[in-house]
């Protein structure tokens, strides 16, 4: 084990890459897809379960957690990691792009942000030194700097303007985090779909130089082509040599397209959350369960799916504990659906590793084109 945060590219087909990043608390296989545990919880799964999804890491939350338990409380009873009984990898988002989506009374400056709690109301504050402070507090292995990702719809200008501000709360960030060996730091580039902002975000990033590197400011809105559009070439302005991380990917095909694109790192609600809604992900495309021709089917979820949910249960005995809002409906599906995003993941890794990436995709598309499943 090392004391160390490295980051290895063992095998490369196209843009794509196959690696390993090591920290203090075990390897994550790259490309990597991270479950969201937002409040010390991934929903609805014991992290065991998300563990034997096969997870080398997990997503935590600074805007939730300072809300509630807060920061330090968690650090006053050890940390995140045994907190919540996950002692891999933790990654924690930096609470800014939180602040702008859930938080009210907003007032943001050249300090940082101002809000309103959605819990409760009351008073808070993050800037970079705060946000720096928090993810410490938790323990986090990889902490994210304190950006600020532009709502759509947003012009040059505004999109420039944060942009810029953005590269000064990574400076910021960087000086704030200081030097914690065995914890890693990533910037996160922004610019939106513009080419000229992004290329002077990157440079601005490799700068200040850190452990890795976040695509931010994508899955906000824009639609696969034009997310698809930027990441023909934003990846690359990245350096080559250090994690790629795109921030809120994404559905199965927004995976393998970022991946193609030479992605490394990807986080998403999707499977969790959707699974909550009955839906399920397979390997065929998107299944309701919520759907009535479910309710007399004997047959698994996906027949090829090794998960508990495919292997002892029916989809007419899914549909009828999603259609009763009972809890194990909730845990089933999200089950399912983390276990196939790590399959695929498992998958895209493999076919990276033996030059087979253009057949694995075709495969997969192919797969999907198929009419109800
Ligand atoms: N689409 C998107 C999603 C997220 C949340 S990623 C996440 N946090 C917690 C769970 N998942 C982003 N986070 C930051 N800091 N910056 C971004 O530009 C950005 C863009």
């Amino acid at each position: 084990m090392t004391q160390r945060f490295s980051f290895e590219v063992e095998a490369r087909d196209g843009r794509a890459r196959k690696g390993v990043i090591s920290t203090p608390r075990g390897e994550i296989r790259t490309p990597a897809f991270m479950p969201v545990g937002t409040a010390a919880t991934v929903k609805a799964m014991m992290p065991e379960s998300v563990c034997a999804t096969g997870a080398d890491i997990l997503l935590g939350n600074t805007y939730h957690l300072m809300l509630r338990p807060t920061a330090e409380r968690i650090a006053g009873l050890g940390g995140l990691h045994k907190f919540m009984n996950w002692d891999r990898p933790i990654l924690t988002d930096s609470g800014g792009f939180q602040v702008m989506s859930l938080a009210s009374l907003r007032k943001l400056t050249e300090e940082g942000v101002r809000f309103a709690s959605h819990i409760d109301g009351s008073k808070h504050m993050l800037s970079p030194e705060r946000s720096m402070e928090i993810q410490k507090l938790l323990g986090s292995d990889i902490v994210m700097c304190f950006d600020e990702c532009p709502a759509l719809p947003a012009t040059d200008a505004e999109v420039a303007k944060s942009m810029a501000l953005s590269m000064r709360w990574a400076q910021r960030s960087r000086d704030a985090f200081g030097d914690r060996p065995g914890h890693a730091l990533f910037g996160i580039q922004q610019g939106g779909v513009t080419k000229d902002l992004r290329a002077e975000s990157a440079e601005a990033l490799r700068a200040i130089e850190f452990d890795g590197y976040a695509v931010g400011g994508l899955a906000v809105g824009e639609g696969q082509e034009a997310m698809f559009g930027v990441l023909d070439y934003a990846p690359d302005m990245l350096p080559e040599d250090k994690p790629r991380y795109l921030m809120g990917v994404g559905k199965p095909d927004d995976i393998v397209g970022a991946v193609e694109r030479g992605i490394d790192m990807m986080d998403c609600v999707l499977p969790s959350r959707s699974g909550r809604t009955g839906q399920g992900w397979t390997r065929h495309g998107q299944v309701n369960m919520r759907n009535a021709r479910h309710k007399d089917d004997p047959r698994p979820l996906d027949e090829a799916c090794g998960c508990p949910a495919c292997r002892n249960y029916s989809r007419a005995y899914l549909h009828h504990v999603i259609k009763a809002d009972e809890i194990i409906g909730s845990m089933l599906l999200t089950w399912h659906n983390l276990h196939y995003y790590q399959d695929l993941m498992a998958g895209l890794r493999d076919a990276i590793s033996t030059g087979a990436l253009a057949g694995f995709v075709a495969d997969f598309h192919a797969k999907r084109a198929g009419g109800d499943i």
